[in-house]
């Protein structure tokens, strides 16, 4: 490394060469920081320097300046004002970049005693990353930012899959929620879409797996750690170290892989807050089964957070969330996310969001004092890390106070179980904080607590009197001049003040006599004598001043120590204040899901152990509100995949009708329901029992994924191929269109084939939209099949969507007519419908030029014959088939006639 130069060596090198102190201190700490931007104090700015320089500089939109040389090259510099570096933080880290913080560690003038050359000595107190920042400015209020770990181990009790036992674990240092959960590799894509994290930590080796590495651009940052991060043995000690205590024993048991991933994440946290200990919980152990599988295609296509561009507007979560504070937006949100499986958890959220309903006047208190309720849970992080201000300590002070109100007004009414423990937590905190925090702050707060003046008049007598010494230095001073006038008689006496004596007595020549004899002369001591005046001090004027300048020091050191002993107070209950965060999140969350339920008119569902699925009035809650601003009315419609009659295993339905009439809407409404009515909230329909869903699957659409370099279609297979490999007969499987993104023949094929496995094989629920209309034949034989259509009317040309789905098949798709109105040019949907009548009549008259649309099934089986044993000469089967194939006229056949045709042959061959 370079060192600093000798400048009395006898050859000083040129300045090309030169190295300046400040720059190796620079560079010796950026070496110490690899994979950071290093934001490197200087007085009122963060420096950047080199190549960090010409990142930032590029990625904020700031100058780019030069400082000096460095081995003959000049310095890129750039610089951002400290006080508006979390703004600037921001930006760089929503950029994807990390940042090191670093900071003078004493005052310049320490430095300069050290001689005129040394430098203010600097030290990194933070690296910031997208998974352990705690500012509200870098935070958005309304989302979890959470810090994930894979720990990857092998073997272990779930051998299935790669052999390798995966565990997540996942903390939100801004809250201090913490878990961890087993997964495996089939569905820790689906994990790692419900837990959404902000950055995941993962060891080098498994960085690098190649069949891991698509699944790592679908997430905003991955940090790769060595492999010691995710050591096992260590990681229970980690851990405790950690929390404090001498074992892991009163956590609940770990298995290796958990153990591993929380271990990376703490030792994460310590490396990056360099000592600072957030107050996380404990880390609480989920069970894989606890919530709805829900696969990222799946959570993408039916926009529960987020829409498929990316916005919560237009989402699900948008559309239901009445809450208040930002807090009951993070819950909703989670519980959106991950909806429960347990029917005696769903039933204890809707008895509270029930009584929430039902209690009108309750639900109105809550929600206005739940208003005033600031972010406990992130003020609480940002006092354990030392990094909060007065407004943090008001914050809390304020909210568990309102805790307290709130827990009075559940008390007092009929509340469920839920309710009643939200409150219970309210009021696990001594009331006596809440107090000694209001009783100290001020009103109006300062942001920084080195800005003082944030206590409270008359909460500590000896601040009350150092600040009335500051604030009332004049008159105090103009109080013993008068004094002096008084005592001396010199009526011309003066205290004045510069900058060069400080407090000194002033009088003119004359009366400068009286002042040097006896008896004052032992009171004022002679300092300077000027034309016409002289100067004096005395004892007391100088304690005076003494007083007076390190009053303002004194004020403020005062202040810190009793901030200090405010976070001291505060930092003791930080367990109770967690739960009562929680609980106000809780409550907030129910009451905004009652308030949704009345507005919305939604219904309680009835969540059980069973398979049924039936659904009346059924609405979709994002279309509904969007019709609803437009003037429009939603068309409720029902569904009912429940098992019919003697049957263990649910219904399909196979939803056909054209264009635009609804279908899609129809699919995600229901898959939306489930959805809600797990996560315990009430839903939009006038009836709905579900008996719960364990994975919810959902081939919507088509999009192309060029990142990882999959066509339309093929990410069409991927997911269907997802779907009839993992659907159980708890499964909600929900395909709209599969099949379209290839020739008609191979899509009809592959849509009949699925259709046939989800029915025969997964023995799901499901609901299956389709333009193939030669599917619905299938309903003849597979028993749980239901055909169902949107229904629509023709007038005089013209097709009306009445949105209404009923039963039986739609015979054609309106494509034409749907065209028109998306506006395609006159001229093409003329020529398209002459096309369509040529075609239809081509295919009625002219045999030999069958449009192979509408024979689809016979096209298949002509192009790809079944992969039957080959049909051996003498077989009697085949000449039965021989027979009956000579006596159709295919020409002649309604698509109907066909597949009955079809069937007899099957029949035929089959020796029947
Ligand atoms: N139940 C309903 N009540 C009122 N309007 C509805 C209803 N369902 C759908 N719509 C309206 O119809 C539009 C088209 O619906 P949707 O996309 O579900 O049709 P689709 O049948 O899936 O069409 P395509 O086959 O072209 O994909 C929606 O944007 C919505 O505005």
């Amino acid at each position: 490394m370079d060192q600093p130069v000798n400048t009395t060596a006898p050859k000083a090198p040129g300045e090309a060469e030169r190295v300046t102190p400040m720059m190796a201190q620079y560079i010796e700490i950026k070496a110490a920081n690899p994979g950071s931007l290093l934001f490197y104090r200087m007085g009122d700015f963060y420096e950047l320097f080199l190549e960090d320089a010409e990142i930032a500089a590029r990625a904020l939109g700031i100058v780019l300046t030069k400082r000096g040389k460095h081995q003959g090259e000049d310095i890129a510099m750039c610089g951002v004002p400290v006080d508006r570096a979390e703004e600037y933080l921001h930006k760089l880290i929503a950029a994807g970049y990390r940042v090191a913080v670093c900071e003078q560690m004493e005052p310049p003038a320490e430095a300069k005693k050290r001689g005129p050359k040394s430098v203010v000595k600097r030290d990194v107190i933070r690296l910031v990353t997208p998974g352990t920042i705690t500012e509200d400015a870098l935070l958005d209020a309304r989302r979890e930012n959470v810090l994930a770990s894979l720990a990857r181990v092998k073997g272990g009790s779930c051998e299935e899959g790669d052999g390798y036992v995966y565990a997540l674990a996942f903390a939100d240092i801004s809250t201090g929620s913490f878990r961890v959960a087993e997964t495996d590799s089939g569905r820790l894509a689906a994990d790692l879409a419900r837990i959404e994290p902000a950055e995941l930590l993962v060891a080098d080796a498994v960085y690098e797996e190649a069949d891991l590495r698509p699944l790592w651009r679908t997430l905003p940052a991955v940090t790769p750690l060595p492999r010691e991060s995710f050591d096992g043995a260590t990681a229970g000690r980690r851990i405790a170290g950690f929390f404090q205590v001498a074992t892991l024993d009163s956590f609940g048991a770990f298995s290796r892989a958990e153990l591993a991933a929380a271990g990376a994440i703490v030792a994460y946290i310590e490396r990056t807050q360099l000592g600072a200990r957030p107050p996380l919980g404990r880390p609480q152990r989920e069970a894989s089964s606890d919530a709805m599988i829900i696969d990222p295609a799946t959570r993408a296509n039916l926009e529960i957070l987020r829409t498929t561009t990316g916005d919560r507007t237009g989402s699900l979560w948008a559309a239901v969330d009445r809450t208040v504070t930002s807090a009951g937006a993070r819950l909703l949100a989670r519980r959106l996310a991950e909806p429960l499986t347990d029917p005696r958890r769903v039933a204890d959220r809707l008895d509270a969001v029930e009584c929430l309903v039902d209690e009108t006047a309750l639900r109105a208190q809550l929600r206005e004092r739940l208003a005033g309720v600031p972010d406990l849970a992130r003020a609480l992080s940002r006092v354990g890390l030392g990094r909060a201000g007065p407004r943090d300590l008001s914050a809390i002070g304020r909210g568990l106070r309102e805790g307290m109100a709130i827990a009075a007004l559940i008390d007092a009414a009929p509340a469920p179980t839920e309710l009643v423990a939200a409150a219970t937590a309210l009021k696990s905190v001594d009331p006596a904080l809440a107090a000694t925090l209001t009783a100290a702050l001020d009103d109006e707060l300062p942001l920084n607590r080195r800005d003082g003046g944030f206590i409270r008049l008359a909460y500590a007598e000896e601040l009350d009197a150092t600040r009335a010494l500051r604030d009332e230095s004049r008159r105090v001073v103009a109080a013993l001049e008068r004094r002096y006038v008084e005592e001396t008689g010199v009526r011309a006496l003066k205290i004045r003040h510069n900058a060069v004596l400080g407090y000194f007595v002033e009088v003119s020549q004359q009366n400068a006599d009286k002042l040097r004899e006896p008896p004052f002369d032992v009171v004022f001591m002679h300092r300077q004598t000027m034309a016409g005046a002289m100067r004096f001090t005395s004892t007391e004027l100088a304690e005076l001043e003494a007083k007076i300048s390190s009053a303002g020091e004194r004020a403020l050191a005062l202040e810190q120590i009793i901030f200090d002993e405010l976070v001291g107070a505060v930092m003791g209950q930080t367990e109770a204040i967690r739960a009562c965060a929680e609980a106000l999140a809780v409550i907030d969350v129910t009451a905004g899901l009652a308030r949704l339920a009345v507005e919305e008119r939604h219904v309680r569902p009835d969540v059980d152990d069973g398979l049924d699925f039936a659904i009346e009035g059924g609405r979709h809650p994002v279309v509904e509100q969007a019709l609803r601003r437009d003037g429009g009315p939603f068309v409720a419609n029902e569904c009912d995949l429940s098992p019919p009659e003697g049957a263990r295993t649910g219904r399909i339905w196979l939803v056909t009708g054209p264009n635009m009439a609804g279908k899609s809407t129809f699919l995600r409404q229901n898959a939306l329901i489930a959805i809600l009515a797990q996560a315990g909230a009430f839903v939009p329909a006038t009836l709905a029992r579900i008996g719960v869903v364990d994975r919810l699957f959902s081939r919507v659409g088509a999009a192309d994924d060029l990142a990882r370099g999959r066509s339309t279609f093929m990410v069409e297979m991927v997911e269907t191929a997802a779907i009839l490999n993992q659907a159980t007969e708890r499964s909600l499987v929900i395909l709209d269109e599969i099949g379209r993104g290839t020739a008609t023949f191979d899509g009809l094929s592959i849509a009949w084939a699925s259709l046939e496995h989800l029915h025969e094989t997964n023995r799901c629920r499901g609901l299956f939209a389709t333009h193939f209309h030669e599917l619905t034949a299938l309903s003849q034989r597979l028993p749980r099949l239901v055909n169902a259509t949107v229904k629509v009317k023709e007038w005089e040309g013209e097709v009306i969507f009445l949105h209404e789905v009923v039963p039986g098949a739609a015979d054609r798709s309106y494509g034409i007519q749907v065209a028109k109105l998306a506006g395609l040019p006159h001229a093409v949907v003329e020529r398209a419908r002459a096309v369509l009548t040529e075609l239809e009549s081509a295919d009625r008259a002219a045999p030999t030029q069958r449009i192979l649309d509408d024979l689809p099934l016979f096209a298949a089986l002509n192009r790809a014959p079944p992969p039957a044993a080959p049909v051996a000469k003498a077989d009697p089967a085949a000449a039965a088939v021989k027979t009956a194939l000579d006596g159709f006229q295919p020409d002649e056949m309604t698509p109907r006639e066909a597949l009955e045709a079809l069937y007899r042959l099957k029949a035929a061959a089959k020796g029947g």
